[in-house]
């Protein structure tokens, strides 16, 4: 099926055999790079909960000369900061981006280690929710732009862009809810990054800023994507087009922030943590097995055809139908006034 074809840009959807099996996209971009694009979406068919994750997660997203180890090692060659990762008994686990020199930037090594956070969380089966924060009050400024200007070829931006929409979209994917924690700047990749939460949480003072125009860019790290299922196209337009200052009130107003927290009051970022797990708490409380399942079925009716995230809702239900917090609830003769 060709979806869109301006003389250009060929989008192309085959989707050979039932379902359970691959969804190819393949964008065909003559003139600039001359390459294909091509996505390749598997969704397993029989699944548990914990193998449903890994199906919705199991995206790879591979273009001609894509090799992960390939751009692993060049990533690597830019080292700094760190990626930090707690799990806490709570079942909340904080994920820190650490470079606070360069206003927690994204070195190169920094995204590899995202992509190896993110792995640890995909294997952390007790996990409910995530909070997402920059080390030292401020979020993300983007991409480490010592990394970006000496990996500015077509080539390698591409891979890198590739690199790390394979990583938010596990990220998004995880059976956690998730919360970007925004205090300071959120800018360029660190404004992608949000997106690549479940919530938003912002303080005062903070904003989300996709400086991508004034970068002579767009998004690459499928923040456009998301942000347009966050906020619709109209605002993402604007948000887009205009580099927007999103601060607390118009995050709220656009629905790109869920909550305006009190924030830091000693500049620690202490009180601004304690505040969104808190928020977070309201929504985690109860069993691990059904907040996964929650946001499992959430995800799958987001992004899956209708027939397909019916009959995935209907295998994630059989995983707490009859499960532990099902029988208590009903030996407790619950009332839900
Ligand atoms: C756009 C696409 C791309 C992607 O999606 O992958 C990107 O993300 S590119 C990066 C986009 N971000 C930027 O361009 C941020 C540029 N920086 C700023 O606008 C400011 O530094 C700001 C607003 C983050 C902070 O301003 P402030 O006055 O409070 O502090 P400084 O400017 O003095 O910054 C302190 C220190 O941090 C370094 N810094 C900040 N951001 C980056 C960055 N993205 N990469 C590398 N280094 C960064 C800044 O240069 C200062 O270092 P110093 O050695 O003290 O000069």
């Amino acid at each position: 099926m060709v979806l869109s074809a301006a003389g250009q840009h060929l989008l192309r959807v085959s989707r050979p055999g039932a379902w359970g099996q691959h969804l190819l996209l393949r964008v065909s971009r003559p003139g600039a790079w001359g390459q294909h694009l091509l996505l390749r979406v598997s969704w397993p068919g029989a699944w548990g909960q914990h193998h449903l994750l890994r199906g919705i997660g199991s995206v790879s997203t591979t273009a001609k000369g894509f090799q992960e180890k390939e751009i692993r090692e060049k990533l690597q060659a830019f080292p700094g900061g760190s990626i930090d990762l707690v799990k806490q008994e709570s079942g909340i686990a904080v994920l820190t981006v650490n470079n606070p020199a360069r206003m927690n930037a994204f070195s190169g090594s920094m995204m590899v280690e995202l992509e190896e956070r993110v792995s640890q969380l995909e294997e952390w089966t007790e996990g409910k929710g995530l909070i997402i924060q920059g080390a030292a009050g401020t979020f993300c400024s983007g991409s480490d732009l010592n990394a970006v200007r000496a990996m500015s070829n077509p080539q390698d931006g591409m891979k890198m862009c590739m690199f790390m929409q394979n990583v938010l979209i596990r990220l998004l994917r995880l059976p956690l809810l998730s919360v970007a924690l925004v205090e300071g700047s959120a800018l360029g990749g660190g404004a992608e990054l949000t997106t690549a939460c479940d919530f938003r949480l912002m303080v005062p003072g903070s904003m989300i800023r996709f400086v991508h125009k004034h970068m002579g860019l767009v998004p690459g790290w499928g923040g456009a994507a998301r942000l347009v299922r966050i906020v619709g196209s109209q605002n993402a337009l604007k948000m887009l087009s205009g580099a927007l200052k999103v601060d607390p009130e118009m995050g709220l107003q656009i629905g790109l922030a869920d909550g305006v927290l009190e924030g830091s009051l000693d500049g620690s970022g202490a009180n601004a943590l304690l505040e969104a797990e808190q928020w977070l708490g309201c929504y985690t409380t109860g069993p691990a097995s059904v907040i996964r399942a929650i946001k499992n079925v959430v995800v799958s009716g987001r992004e899956l055809p209708l027939d397909v995230a019916l009959r995935t809702e209907r295998d994630v239900f059989g995983t707490v139908w009859g499960g532990p917090a099902n029988l208590q609830a009903l030996a407790s003769k619950a009332k839900h006034k």
